[in-house]
């Protein structure tokens, strides 16, 4: 998709979700929007000779005169619509025969199919959104998690955007302080014009930098992998955490040989929990093969719950795990220990003893410092930018007077990016390629 194709014709998709539903939705965005409706909706009035805001009950018509459905129409009057053009949505029972057949009927009445996305970025275009909205409004449409949902509401809602303007200010600030020394070296300008509000704005932005990575957890998810020697507990550990029997347990060490995954949701963040093959040496191809992609299995994983028995002696794991990525867990803590090790948590599958402080140990591990942040970074585009700005606002505060100037606009610069007026068509056909066809 390119933006270039431009605002001229009128665009139409289905909107709701494929498959069945009570009720689907063709929407047309554009100038010839209204008039395309009325090509095919029989009614008391036209939508092309009713003002915004009404609903009209109906019947959409083939070519000859035939009844695809009955159903209403919404009208809406530019600028005031999603898109900021005129729209119509034809409301219509929900099956895909409906629905392809009206799509069909407003392509022959001359309307072009959407591009993913293409409605919100006419709204962007039109003005109506802003880059950072547009990004939330992938976001809801796309939210897996409460804490996810959450985040797009607040970006839709303009907190981002809020945010990172009063990051904006602040830098102004001190740019203007700085370029007013510049120009008159003699004056001298004071602490608050300039050391103040660059130090704030430097905090600042590491705190919302800080977010990035919550952020994209909470919209991806995270992959989370259990991993130990046979007989650890591991699919104990991933069947208690589930809270239903997912994973085969016995007494038998070897019992996993293939991985296995399981969805659920832990700290508003979705997760994919992996059980896999206890390692140890082993003559048994299957299971070899099943310890070879644990260890895959653990190099992929967004964070590696490290299992030990805690009722049997301890022996050595092999794990290459860098230990910022692990959380060390000490098993069947129901039974008497035989070792202890301050590094590691206890749990019981069987007991349920440990599993919340896991969960809140998980949670503050995948969160960080964001759990207290009201707003995050949630697409990796807002935090590369959030990011560039931080390095160059750390680099004005090291450099001479006349180099920090040009690093400020820099990172000015760097920070519009987030909300985005003017940026070039290669980021905005990034960021609305990841939308749905009617979105
Ligand atoms: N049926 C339907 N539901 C939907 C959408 C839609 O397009 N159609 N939306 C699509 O994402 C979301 C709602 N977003 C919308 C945002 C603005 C306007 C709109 O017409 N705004 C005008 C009029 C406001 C008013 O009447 O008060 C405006 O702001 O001027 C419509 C939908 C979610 N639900
Ligand atoms: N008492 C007690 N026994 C447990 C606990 N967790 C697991 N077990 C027992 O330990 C044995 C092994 O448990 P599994 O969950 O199959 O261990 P695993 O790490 O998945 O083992 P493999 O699949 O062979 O790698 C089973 O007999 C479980 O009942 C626990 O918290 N307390
Ligand atoms: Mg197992």
């Amino acid at each position: 998709m390119s933006v270039r194709l431009g605002l001229a014709d009128t665009v139409a998709a289905i909107s709701t979700a494929p498959g069945g539903g009570a009720i689907g939705i063709v929407r047309l965005s554009g100038t010839r929007a209204l008039d395309i409706a009325s090509g095919l909706f029989v009614g008391q009035r036209a939508p092309s000779a009713v003002p915004g805001g009404r609903f009209l009950f109906g019947r959409f018509t083939d070519g000859a005169g035939g009844t695809i459905d009955e159903g209403l129409v919404l009208v809406f009057r530019g600028p005031h619509s999603y898109t900021g053009e005129d729209v119509a949505e034809l409301q219509c029972h929900g099956s895909p025969a409906v629905l392809n057949r009206l799509l069909a009927r407003v392509l022959e009445l001359g309307a072009r199919a959407a591009n993913p996305g293409e409605f919100t970025l006419r709204a962007y275009l039109n003005g109506r959104l802003d880059l950072a909205q547009a990004e939330a409004v992938l976001g809801l449409v796309n939210a897996r998690s409460e804490t996810a949902r959450r985040q797009a509401t607040l970006g839709l809602q303009g907190a981002l955007g809020e945010r990172v303007g009063e990051i904006g200010q602040r830098l102004t600030r001190a740019l203007v302080a700085i370029q007013a020394l510049l120009d008159y070296p003699e004056e001298g300008v004071p602490e608050e014009d300039r050391e103040i509000p660059l130090a704030r704005a430097q905090g600042d932005l590491e705190d919302l930098v800080a977010t990035a990575r919550a952020g994209q957890l909470a919209s991806r998810g995270a992959r989370l992998a259990l991993i130990g020697r046979p007989n650890a507990g591991k699919s104990s550990l991933l069947n208690a955490l589930l809270g239903y029997e997912r994973s085969i347990v016995t007494p038998q060490a070897g019992t996993t040989r293939d991985y296995l995954e399981a969805q659920l949701e832990l700290a508003g963040v979705p997760i994919t929990l992996v059980d896999t093959a206890g390692l140890r040496e082993t003559e048994d191809l299957i299971e070899a093969a099943g310890v070879r992609r644990a260890e895959e299995l653990a190099q992929g994983a967004d964070l590696v719950l490290v299992l030990e028995d805690g009722s049997s002696a301890r022996e050595l794991l092999p794990i290459t795990t860098p230990p910022e990525r692990c959380l060390w867990l000490q098993t069947k803590s129901d039974l008497p220990p035989c070792w202890h090790d301050e590094a590691y948590l206890p749990v019981s599958a069987v007991t349920g003893q440990g599993l919340g402080e896991l969960r809140e140990a998980v949670r503050a591990h995948l969160l960080g410092n964001a759990a207290g942040a009201e707003v995050w970074l949630t697409s990796e585009r807002q935090a590369d930018a959030a990011l560039r700005a931080l390095e160059h606002v750390r680099s004005a505060r090291v450099l001479p007077d006349d180099l920090a100037s040009y690093e400020l606009e820099l990172a000015l610069r760097a920070l519009a990016e987030i909300s985005g007026r003017d940026v070039s068509e290669d980021i905005l056909d990034g960021i609305f390629a990841n939308f749905c066809v009617g979105k």
